[in-house]
């Protein structure tokens, strides 16, 4: 089969009518970008890019170099574009508006430039994860209000991980795909298209560390995993959690499997750990595009209506056999506790 490079791709996808032009612009320098970022975490120590940048992010979290540079590459880029009327990312507190200077479009950028920070000093998969709506008509300076949209609105999401291979996989709501980077071309070629995650699963990604706090459906649900073949579920399971989510998620795109960020008692007052806009949102939309699910054990994450730019929500994504019955387990406790 012919090789097809992601600009290819974009045509294919213009033609059938799945994307406009200005969006395949978009779609094109932010993937740019993350080449560059692909670069920056590849240097490593020589590069002078590990370790803390000595600042706290709007979550209060302390930002490694790589969360910084990764924010600014990404700024960079799309301030120039011409097809963004205003960005946000996990890195700053408000929207960034386009410059008065550069020329100006209808879609709104959301990233997490850098995912699974607390990885790059060790050398194990980090990604960054983006999703892409619409800018509401008339609004020439978006407002934080302008972002909250539910997920179900997403004209596309993606994320790029780097590891061994660095690896785009991108839904603009017609299947998921994923495209590998050629280093000695310097392109993403399409590596799989329409990707299917399978129902059924015998392997889960879950924080252990945390399972004192977690609910009570939770504790009940990795419990009877936890059994294996002398348990309910009759058969054993296989655990993995590299603290990724990308890496994570991108297992599961690859061999199928189910990964749960839930609620527990220390994340509580907070809403959960990973955040809806860009993460939960961006993940769910590219998930369920392949077959699979993702809940916050109780609603579908996509059709959840926004309340704040930097919100936090519980994720269960992935096999939607496995989704499904983690999720039953919340909806059924809730009734007998009402
Ligand atoms: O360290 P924990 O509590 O297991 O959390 C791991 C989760 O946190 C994250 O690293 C949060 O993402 P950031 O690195 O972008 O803050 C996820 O990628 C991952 O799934
Ligand atoms: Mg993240
Ligand atoms: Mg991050």
């Amino acid at each position: 089969m012919k090789p097809v490079s992601l600009i290819q791709f974009l045509i294919e996808e213009r033609r059938a009518g799945h994307i406009n032009a200005e969006l395949s612009l978009l779609i094109e320098v932010v993937t740019r970008a993350c080449k560059r970022i692909a670069v920056a975490t590849s240097k490593g120590a020589l590069g002078g890019v590990l370790g803390n940048a000595g600042s706290d992010n709007v979550q209060g979290e302390a930002q490694k170099k790589l969360d910084v540079i990764s924010n600014e590459i990404l700024l960079e880029a799309n301030a120039w574009g011409g097809h963004l009327a205003a960005c946000a990312s996990e890195e700053m507190e408000d929207p960034q508006p386009i410059p008065d200077m550069y020329p100006k479009g209808n879609h709104l950028l959301l990233f997490d430039p850098l995912d699974g920070s607390s990885n790059i000093d060790v050398n194990i998969s980090v990604g960054t994860i983006f999703s892409v709506l619409r800018c509401p008509e008339d609004v020439v300076e978006p407002r934080v209000e302008d972002f909250l949209q539910p997920g179900t609105q997403q004209l596309a999401a993606g994320y790029v991980v780097y590891g061994p291979a660095t690896l785009l996989v991108l839904t603009f709501g017609h299947g998921t795909h994923e495209f590998t980077l050629d280093r000695e071309v310097g392109s993403f070629m399409l590596s799989r298209r329409d990707i299917r995650i399978p129902e059924q699963t015998a392997e889960f990604a879950i924080n252990m560390s945390n399972q004192r706090h977690w609910e009570a459906p939770m504790q009940r649900y990795v419990g009877e995993l936890l059994a294996g073949k002398d348990g309910p579920r009759g058969k054993d399971f296989n655990m993995r959690w590299v603290a990724s989510m990308v890496a994570d998620v991108h297992r599961i795109i690859t061999r199928g499997g189910v990964f749960f960020y839930p609620l527990d008692a220390k994340i509580k007052a907070k809403g959960g750990k990973l955040r809806l806009m860009y993460e939960a949102n961006p993940m769910a939309f590219i998930v369920e595009q392949a077959g699979g699910a993702a809940t916050t054990g109780r609603e579908r994450i996509l059709q959840i209506q926004p309340g704040g730019l930097h919100q936090r929500v519980p994720v269960f994504l992935g096999s939607k056999g496995e989704v499904e019955v983690a999720t039953r387990y919340h909806r059924e406790a809730d009734v007998a506790y009402a």
